[in-house]
């Protein structure tokens, strides 16, 4: 069984004990359920934005542990203070040490919007993620099928969400296609045995129709690298590791930025 396979069995665990200790009323009745979530689209192409979808992210299972004190409310914070369009939080909480917590207090100490970062299979989450006070979800087209793309898609866009779908190659770009996703994400990561490219990016660029926001994750540690697929044409960056790693990562991410 590889990593992926692993993550999803867990996560149906995960799922069912969230299920057993927080109804569905209860999530529709939580404070930011009936917010508007902020309109991802805005912050991305902001001219006084970067497009950096800055990532809090404790450990992976390709590095391990990345950053064991960082504090999420500070670094978003810092995130946010450098020029990040947005803000990406990891959930899972056995493969990336993520907490549910973890959102509520991103979405306390700031403006922008807020991606759930998890391995979404269940309407569940989607609600979950209201709840918390996000506004971006993420669908992963290795561990969906079509039919799950858009209707999940359909269910988070109906509650007001952005729907992001991450990709890694032609084959999962062409089959998953919705009209209810905002943005395609291309991961150069492969999530089935870690190895990462680059390349992987600017290969499917072309290939994403222009409706969609375009977005290039992981791996990425060079502020050259920004240069580079703006000019082919993504409109987006998520980058966790390479300021996560750093001992301040909102130090990290400002003199990043002042290198795009
Ligand atoms: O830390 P990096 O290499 O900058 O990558 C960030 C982000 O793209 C990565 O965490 C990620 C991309 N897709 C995912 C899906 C699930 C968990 C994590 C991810």
């Amino acid at each position: 069984m590889n990593i992926l396979d692993k993550i999803v069995l867990r996560k149906k665990e995960e799922i069912a004990a969230a299920k057993a200790l927080v109804s569905i009323p209860d999530l529709e009745n939580s404070v930011h359920f009936n917010r508007t979530p902020y309109v991802f689209k805005e912050f991305l192409l902001a001219d006084d934005r970067t497009g950096i979808i800055a990532e809090f992210k404790r450990r992976s299972p390709s590095k391990g542990l990345i950053n064991g004190i960082a504090d999420v409310a500070e670094v978003t914070q810092a995130y946010n203070a450098a020029g990040a369009s947005a803000l990406s939080v990891l959930t899972d909480v056995d493969f990336f040490g993520g907490k549910t917590d973890d959102i509520l207090a991103a979405r306390a100490a700031n403006n922008i919007p807020i991606l759930r970062k998890d391995f979404m299979i269940d309407e569940y989450q989607i609600l979950e993620a209201k709840a918390w006070g996000a506004d971006i979800i993420l669908l992963i087209a290795s561990i969906l099928t079509p039919q799950q793309i858009n209707d999940f898609g359909k269910f988070a866009k109906n509650l007001g969400l952005n729907v992001l779908l991450e990709v890694h190659n032609l084959e999962e770009l062409e089959r998953s296609i919705s009209p209810n996703l905002d943005a395609i994400g291309v991961n150069n990561r492969n999530l089935g045995d870690f190895t990462v490219d680059i390349q992987t990016s600017f290969d499917l660029v072309n290939k994403i129709p222009d409706e969609f926001l375009k977005i290039s994750e992981s791996a990425i540690s060079n502020p050259q690298t920004i240069k580079d697929l703006k000019a082919a044409g993504f409109n987006g960056f998520l980058i966790g590791e390479n300021f996560m790693k750093t001992d301040n990562p909102g130090t990290a991410i400002k003199e990043f930025v002042a290198q795009i």
